[in-house]
């Protein structure tokens, strides 16, 4: 295991009684490192947390933390686990709730206030520490979701989609905690099905499919690796192509998306691009709506690689 490797997962295969969910999983996160974890419904993220926070056991591999299996208490207690659902009491304060979550931590209640003081300012909460739960927005609940898991200073903290449901303005400041606490040292594992969070805020990504990794590394790195220099060509037509019409844009590499009029499809960076195509589409009696080229993000890789639409 590499000096700062904090979580190493290797090998680990897991079945519930109807089938089998991971199937080798490898991965390893280091210290200060934030690492996306995406994939299809039902692909197994919350089954491989469940695994390394030791709720389940699986039927083969290991999971350890800083070198040990995390299979004990003892190690399980330096993991922090944001949970999809809220899991704070609405009718307390977000300081009353800290100070309860503090003493269930361990933290001795002689350094409660100290702790509750540090996490309040780490989730950004100071200015509504004492304001009802309840009257708070949903991005502030998050927070003290965060603030609570981190109150007896984990190793690995790991939030199972941090940000769903929340507007846009929240979700900045989601990442931001984030970012602080990966600067600390933290190493946090998230799970999401929003790429451009994935991509803005990880250092690697990793995509869990047929219960492995089908890849990871930094986006940068996938997505020159999977595209190289081509970019995407999305086509929006005025009506919905009709069979000779759809063969023909098959042909040019094109497939369609979720509405039938919509088709999408990689193009080379020499092809003379889109207005040449614009062209010999009108000869072809399609009309177009819109017509654009662009650098493929994450959302076009978990397509290639799942060979679905990611669904936020
Ligand atoms: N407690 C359980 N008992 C039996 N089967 C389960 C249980 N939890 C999950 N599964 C099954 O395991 C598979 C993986 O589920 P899991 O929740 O880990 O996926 P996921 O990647 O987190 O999905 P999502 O993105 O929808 O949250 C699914 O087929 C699911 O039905």
């Amino acid at each position: 295991m590499e000096a700062g490797t904090v979580l190493a997962v290797d090998d680990v295969h897991f079945s519930w009684p109807e089938r089998p969910v991971l199937r080798g999983l490898s991965m390893q996160l280091a210290e200060g490192e934030l690492y996306a974890l995406l994939g299809p419904n039902g692909a197994g993220k919350t089954t491989l947390i469940k695994a390394i926070c030791g709720r389940i056991r699986p039927g083969k591999g290991r999971i350890r933390l800083d070198g040990e299996e995390t299979a004990s208490s003892a190690v399980r207690q330096r993991i922090g686990l944001v949970p999809q659902e809220l899991a704070i009491y609405t009718h307390l304060t977000p300081r009353e709730n800290l100070q309860v979550f503090a003493r269930l931590a361990g933290v001795a209640r002689r350094d409660v206030g100290e702790a509750v003081t540090r996490v309040l300012q780490a989730a950004m909460l100071q200015e509504r520490a004492d304001d009802l739960v309840r009257t708070l927005s949903g991005g502030y609940q998050r927070r003290v979701n965060i603030a609570a898991a981190i109150l007896h200073r984990p190793r690995l903290l790991i939030l199972d989609e941090p940000t769903v449901g929340v507007d846009v303005d929240a979700r900045g400041s989601i990442h931001q905690v984030l970012h602080n606490l990966r600067a600390g040292g933290m190493a946090v594992l998230l799970t999401t099905h929003d790429l451009e969070q994935a991509e803005a805020l990880s250092d690697r990504v990793g995509f869990l499919l047929d219960g492995r990794l089908a890849d990871q590394g930094t986006p940068q790195q996938l997505l020159q690796q999977y595209f190289g220099d081509a970019r995407e060509l999305v086509l929006v037509l005025r009506q919905t192509p009709d069979t000779a019409q759809a063969e023909w844009l098959r042909e040019q590499g094109l497939t369609p998306a979720r509405a039938a009029s919509i088709w999408a499809g990689l193009q080379p960076a020499d092809r003379g691009g889109a207005e040449h195509l614009s062209g010999r589409l009108q000869a072809r009696g399609m009309e177009v709506r819109e017509l654009r080229l662009r650098q493929p993000d994450l959302n076009s890789l978990f397509l290639k690689l799942t060979g679905q639409e990611a669904t936020p």
